[in-house]
């Protein structure tokens, strides 16, 4: 058994920043995770997930700013077995099956999990015998994953895990992956999946433009922008008054069916009804996450 850690932060992140030349990845991020949480790191692509997932792993080295998880430098902890990491892009081994593989991964930690139980907490145990460079796109993200958990780690990061995989083993791997945090374990994940987040993250982390630009439950995240949309037929109202009234961003005018994103929807519904006598099928809805999360990232310079 690894010795379970103790420090009040899983993961901190303090003034960090990260430039690829003139490219400004991660610009000042602040985050402190507590052990337990699982938190969704999501923004649009470009926003710096990636590369603040390679900071946390040691993998690169902060321009400022410092990086503890579990109270250490990134590294000491990897090498003690705390943490585990499904990147996108590890390479498979030619030959090996993935049994072997993780067999292989194993025999470099000092208190990996024994190989059938890593297979089975992953829900591949079906997969053993099979060549790992001859899986399906989805099966390599589930074999990834089973490596991430071979030291039996207390962090796990994912960099987008369900990439290619199909509805039924998306399923499955978040059916896995809530076994695994059921023992109190912490995760973080990058996604571009708005439902992914919602539906398994407690928290939300939002960068945009290498920032963070919310952060909190994903009912907060969804708070915090109020975005309404308002839809109605509005027989008596030409396009370019329409506009007048309400901008052009976010307004859509499709003869007389008009769509109005807003943050003010008391203000166009009042502003609408005073104007347009003959609006009818008025309905007012509030944000979804994917509606939080284009206003939020909207302007986003990448
Ligand atoms: N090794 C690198 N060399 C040069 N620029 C890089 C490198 N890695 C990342 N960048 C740049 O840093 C910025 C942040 O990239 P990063 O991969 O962290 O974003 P991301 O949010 O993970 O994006 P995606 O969702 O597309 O994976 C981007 O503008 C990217 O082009």
């Amino acid at each position: 058994m690894t010795e379970r850690p103790t420090a009040p932060h899983a993961v901190r992140l303090a003034g960090l920043r990260k430039s690829y030349g003139e490219t400004v990845a991660v610009d000042g991020v602040d985050l402190e995770i507590a052990p337990g949480e699982i938190v969704a790191l999501l923004g649009p692509n470009g926003a710096g997930k990636s590369t603040t997932v390679e900071l946390i792993l040691g993998l690169s080295r902060p321009d400022a700013g410092t990086v503890t998880v579990f109270g250490r430098p990134p590294r000491a902890a990897v090498d003690a077995g705390m943490v585990g990491a499904m990147l996108q892009d590890g390479a498979m081994l030619e030959d090996a099956t993935v049994g072997e593989l993780v067999a292989l991964f194993a025999s470099v930690h000092r208190h990996p999990l024994a190989v059938d139980e890593v297979l089975e907490r992953a829900g591949i145990a079906d997969l053993a015998g099979r060549r790992a460079t001859e899986l399906s796109g989805g099966q390599t993200q589930r074999v990834r994953f089973a490596l991430a958990l071979v030291p039996d780690p207390d962090l796990v990061i994912l960099d987008e895990p369900t990439v290619a995989m199909d509805v039924a083993t998306r399923r499955e791997f978040w059916a896995a992956m809530r076994r695994f945090v059921a023992a109190g374990r912490t995760v973080l994940f990058a996604t571009h999946y708005l439902d992914e987040a919602d539906g398994f993250a407690d928290r939300i982390v939002l960068l945009r433009d290498g920032r963070v630009v919310a952060d909190g439950t994903p009912r907060h995240v969804k708070s915090i922008v109020a975005v309404r949309t308002v839809r109605a037929t509005v027989p008596d109202l030409s396009a370019d008054v329409l506009h007048e009234l309400f901008g052009t961003d976010g307004v859509s005018v499709d003869g007389a069916d008009v769509r109005i994103r807003t943050a003010d929807g008391d203000g166009v519904l009042r502003t609408l009804l005073a104007r347009s006598p003959q609006a009818h099928d008025i309905e007012v809805t509030g944000a979804g996450l994917e509606e939080a999360f284009l206003s939020i990232t909207e302007g986003s310079a990448r």
